[in-house]
């Protein structure tokens, strides 16, 4: 099959994956009510279009604290590339750098932080904050020196979501040869804490142990993403992780109105979940994000046919994206309106 959208690329990956593999990166918590409700909710909302307003060519390019992209749209921080392909994260950043967009690279990456740097693609650092602050800053220090720009704080994670995908195919652990590249150790997966303890003194000391900018992920209340700027958070994510967690969560998008109302535009308000064409894209910006984030398009690209298959995904979007704010009567998503989203 020749894969002319995102949703193409997952059929295209699941045929080539091994079953079980498929599941871990295409399942969430429990029912999965939370991943269908994603994508439902973008389908959900209504564009309308404005007419004749002489807009003229698309322009799709920001800069997020201080690093220019060429759309508003990130590669979400997700685990264990060489799943899905040999040369694991290297790969994905190759397309990342060739398409100029940034790649949240995840702390648990299946080579190094170091490794994908060296790509020379535009990277922002995802952590899960260790009960081991010695070990985390550690990790903070090498993603700065590495040349990551920002941090992202993964906060929906006290504990790991049920998943009883993996508990049917037994899968728990990562196989032999793949290993969480910088984790230290044997890199095995067992040594990742998810810590309940976990709460906003943290993020006070990760921002007095850093001068990057710290963006909270996985925010879905108001009250938190308001939280989060008084604890001097530099963006929030809106999340869900990708219903992987809590399930029965809302829609990451269905959140979003009330968090960017609460932010006041203080921050920038970023998305994930659901993100399957540049009309999401369109409706997320139209309701307040700055950008959004998208995890497992990347992943069936990157299955489908390593760096290519990724960078065929984001050239996909990027096309389906501009064609849509033309349609809406747009020059810049800026100049998007409120009013052209309707439920
Ligand atoms: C296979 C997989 C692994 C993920 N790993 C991580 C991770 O290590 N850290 C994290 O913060 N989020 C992780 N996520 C969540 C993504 O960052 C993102 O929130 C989610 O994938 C967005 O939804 P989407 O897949 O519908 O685009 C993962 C998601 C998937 C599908
Ligand atoms: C105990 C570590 C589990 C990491 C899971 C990675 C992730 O965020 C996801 O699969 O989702």
């Amino acid at each position: 099959m020749n894969p002319v959208n995102l949703r193409d690329f997952e059929t295209v990956a699941k045929d080539k994956l091994d079953p079980v593999l498929y599941d871990y990166f295409a399942g969430g918590a429990q029912d999965e009510i939370t991943v269908r409700a994603n994508e439902a909710a973008f389908r959900r909302l209504s564009l309308v279009p404005r007419i004749l307003r002489g807009a003229g060519p698309p322009r799709l390019d920001l800069t997020l604290f201080g690093q220019p992209s060429a759309m508003p749209v990130l590669l979400a921080p997700t685990a264990f590339h060489r799943l899905a392909w040999d040369e694991g994260e290297v790969a994905t950043a190759r397309a990342a750098r060739d398409a100029d967009v940034v790649m949240i690279a995840a702390m648990l990456s299946t080579v190094t932080v170091e490794e994908i740097a060296a790509t020379g693609a535009k990277l922002w650092f995802q952590l899960y904050l260790q009960p081991d602050l010695a070990f985390t800053e550690s990790l903070v220090r090498r993603a700065a020196a590495a040349g990551c720009r920002a941090l992202v704080v993964t906060a929906d994670s006290p504990a790991l979501g049920r998943n009883e995908r993996g508990d049917r195919n037994g899968f728990h652990d990562l196989p032999p040869g793949i290993v969480c590249a910088n984790m230290g150790g044997n890199g095995s997966v067992r040594q990742v804490e998810l810590s309940p303890a976990l709460s906003w003194r943290h993020l006070d000391w990760l921002r007095e142990i850093t001068d990057l900018p710290v963006l909270v992920k996985g925010v879905l209340h108001p009250a938190d993403a308001v939280l989060a700027v008084e604890h001097g958070a530099a963006g929030v994510i809106v999340s869900n992780h990708g219903g992987r967690q809590l399930d029965t969560a809302p829609a990451a998008v269905d959140r979003l109105p009330l968090i960017a109302e609460a932010v006041r535009g203080r921050v920038p308000v970023l998305l994930d979940g659901g993100v399957r064409r540049g009309t999401d894209v369109l409706k997320a910006l139209a309701l307040g994000a700055t950008a959004v984030a998208v995890g497992r398009p990347v992943l069936w690209g990157l299955a489908a046919s390593g760096s290519e298959g990724v960078a065929r995904v984001l050239s996909l979007l990027r096309t389906e994206l501009a064609n849509a704010l033309t349609l809406c009567g747009a020059a810049t998503p800026a100049a998007l309106t409120r009013d052209q989203v309707t439920p």
